[in-house]
């Protein structure tokens, strides 16, 4: 059976939930808002953390596609976003080190929360800021061995140039969501990395709504409930590995 039959029978609106998790400063912000309204806004209210929804249209069904743009304190509460996601993008700047090393500690962090869990959700490591190729730190190497540490998908992009950088990342995670969630084949129903296929036009957002985005980031922010996913088996390959940093110990607070 392949998977659009089964989208088509299943009336239900297919819909995911990803949490941009990362260093300050790394784009999460950007990348969010480029995802949602095409458009790259250079500052945002770094203490700000929002939920956006867009629906995407797939050969003429609707996928609803919610995006938290998290915002990590010492004491915040990582659980809203772990418990809440279907799927991860952990988000670091090629240009940055430093935030590589946040990027693999949430890697570790998400691997061992989600085992805990009894869950496994896509993750996808994402390099962003590649636009400033002069200034790179990490190289893509590097950035690729992680990846593949986690069993992870990886990709660079940018929040600053082309919109399709952006959206392959997103929808590379959809469609990994979208298995995990309908066990469908994943190549039959969307598009391979190439982008040869199924992946309808965005719905264009009108310039009204994307400029009341770029003024008021959180117009779209909203709660919902998590939906219940298919688990899919965690990496095993840091079952030992126990080497939490300071900075994400409160991961453990939620689950030992
Ligand atoms: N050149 C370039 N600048 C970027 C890119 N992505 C983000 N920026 C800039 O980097 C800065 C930080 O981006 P944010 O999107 O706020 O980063 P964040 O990860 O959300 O970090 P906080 O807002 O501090 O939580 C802003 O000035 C952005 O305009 C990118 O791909 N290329």
């Amino acid at each position: 059976m392949s998977g659009r039959k089964a989208f088509q029978r299943n009336g239900a609106t297919p819909e995911f939930k990803m949490a941009l998790v990362g260093a300050l400063g790394v784009g999460k912000s950007a990348l969010t808002v480029k995802y949602i309204t095409r458009r790259f806004i250079m500052e945002y209210d770094p203490d700000l953390e929002g939920t956006y929804t867009k629906h995407e249209d797939w050969d003429g069904h609707d996928v609803i596609v919610h995006v938290m743009d998290t915002c990590d304190k010492e004491d915040s509460d990582p659980g809203r976003y772990l418990k809440w996601a279907d799927a991860f993008l952990i988000v670091y700047s090629i240009t940055n080190r430093q935030t590589f090393d946040v990027a693999r500690d949430y890697m570790e962090s998400i691997s061992i929360y989600l085992k805990s869990q009894g869950r496994e959700c896509p993750v996808a490591l994402v390099g962003n800021k590649i636009d400033l190729e002069r200034y790179r730190q990490v190289n893509k190497a590097e950035g690729s061995s992680l990846a593949t540490e986690y069993d992870s998908v990886f990709y660079e992009t940018t929040a600053a140039e082309e919109y399709e950088l952006v959206e392959k990342v997103f929808h590379r995670v959809i469609q990994e969501a979208h298995h995990d969630k309908y066990g469908h084949i994943l190549q039959q129903l969307y598009i391979a990395d190439d982008r040869t296929t199924s992946w309808g036009q965005q719905q264009p957002q009108s310039q009204q709504s994307a400029q009341q985005l770029s003024q008021h980031p959180h117009l779209h922010q909203q709660q919902q409930q998590r939906r219940p996913k298919s688990p899919k088996g965690a990496s095993d390959k840091k079952d030992e590995k126990n080497q939490q940093k300071k900075t994400l110990n409160k991961f453990f607070k939620i689950f030992n």
